[in-house]
């Protein structure tokens, strides 16, 4: 029995490892890639024992494992594909409108907003930073956050640098969990994100910088960390953390990240 192979399965193969790799970026970064490897290892040792060896007793146990293997992953993966729907379905609506008013709204004025917001964040985080004062900032982009601010204290506030400050202050009753900015507006204080599991986080890194991580690999926010044992602020974004930035490169990584 020969194999023949053709135009159209080489492009299948060709999708399947696209489809494999982007799987593997994905668990890698949310700290599931070794229940990825372990699966590719069984269904490697599957198909040497059913197919090639032909192995019947062997074959017959993997078999039945098989069968029921998708409830099996369902199981293992439930955070990572409850977090793939979540990040669908809470798309905000309206983009479209957004990006005819991107370039035909009136963007000087727009900048000109988005601009004084960055500049009163950074510098709320550099004099948060300055007094070692513990922070959480999240700045939503397109994903909805809705469902994380309401964990907290509404407050629907027009942002500025001493509201930040006086917020995260240490007898503040809304210091404990994050602050969420969306719309230029502070949202919510006080909000509980989810944490991650990623493993390769240095063990001396402790539950404000995973909550960051956290909300960061659950959507496509920008966290902002400022450490109340370093003083050191740091960002998050897509699941990966950048440390110990000064307020200038902030101020540059938002503006970059943030600029329409
Ligand atoms: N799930 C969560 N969501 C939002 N904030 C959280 C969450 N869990 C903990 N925090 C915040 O993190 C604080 C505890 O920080 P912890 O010392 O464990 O973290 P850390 O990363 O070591 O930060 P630091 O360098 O400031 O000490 C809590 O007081 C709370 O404000």
């Amino acid at each position: 029995m020969g194999f023949q192979i053709g135009f159209k399965d080489i492009v299948d193969i060709f999708l399947v490892a696209i489809l494999l790799y982007q799987t593997f970026k994905l668990l890698k970064r949310t700290g599931a890639v070794n229940i990825f490897i372990g699966i590719l290892a069984f269904i490697i040792c599957w198909f040497l024992v059913s197919y090639v060896f032909k192995m019947e007793l062997l074959g017959g146990i993997f078999d039945r494992v098989v069968s029921v293997g998708a409830f099996a992953l369902i199981v293992l993966f439930q955070d990572e594909i409850r977090r793939f729907f979540l990040r669908i379905g809470s798309k905000r609506r309206g983009s479209i409108f957004r990006i005819f008013k991107r370039f035909f709204g009136n963007n000087s004025n727009e900048k000109e907003k988005t601009d004084f917001v960055l500049v009163q964040i950074v510098l709320a985080c550099r004099n948060l930073a300055k007094s070692s004062t513990g922070g959480l900032i999240v700045l939503t982009r397109e994903n909805s956050l809705d469902f994380y601010a309401h964990s907290g204290e509404q407050i629907n506030a027009t942002i500025n640098s001493r509201l930040i400050e006086n917020i995260f202050f240490k007898n503040s009753p809304l210091h404990d969990g994050a602050l969420i900015v969306s719309d230029r507006k502070l949202k919510a204080a006080a909000c509980i994100l989810p944490i991650s599991k990623n493993q390769s986080i240095p063990k001396r890194m402790g539950l404000r910088h995973r909550a960051a991580l956290g909300i960061t690999e659950h959507s496509d926010a920008i966290a902002i960390i400022i450490s109340e044992e370093t003083g050191h602020i740091s960002w998050a974004i897509n699941g990966q953390l950048t440390v110990n930035v000064k307020p200038e490169q902030l101020e540059h990584f938002l503006s970059e990240e943030l600029a329409h």
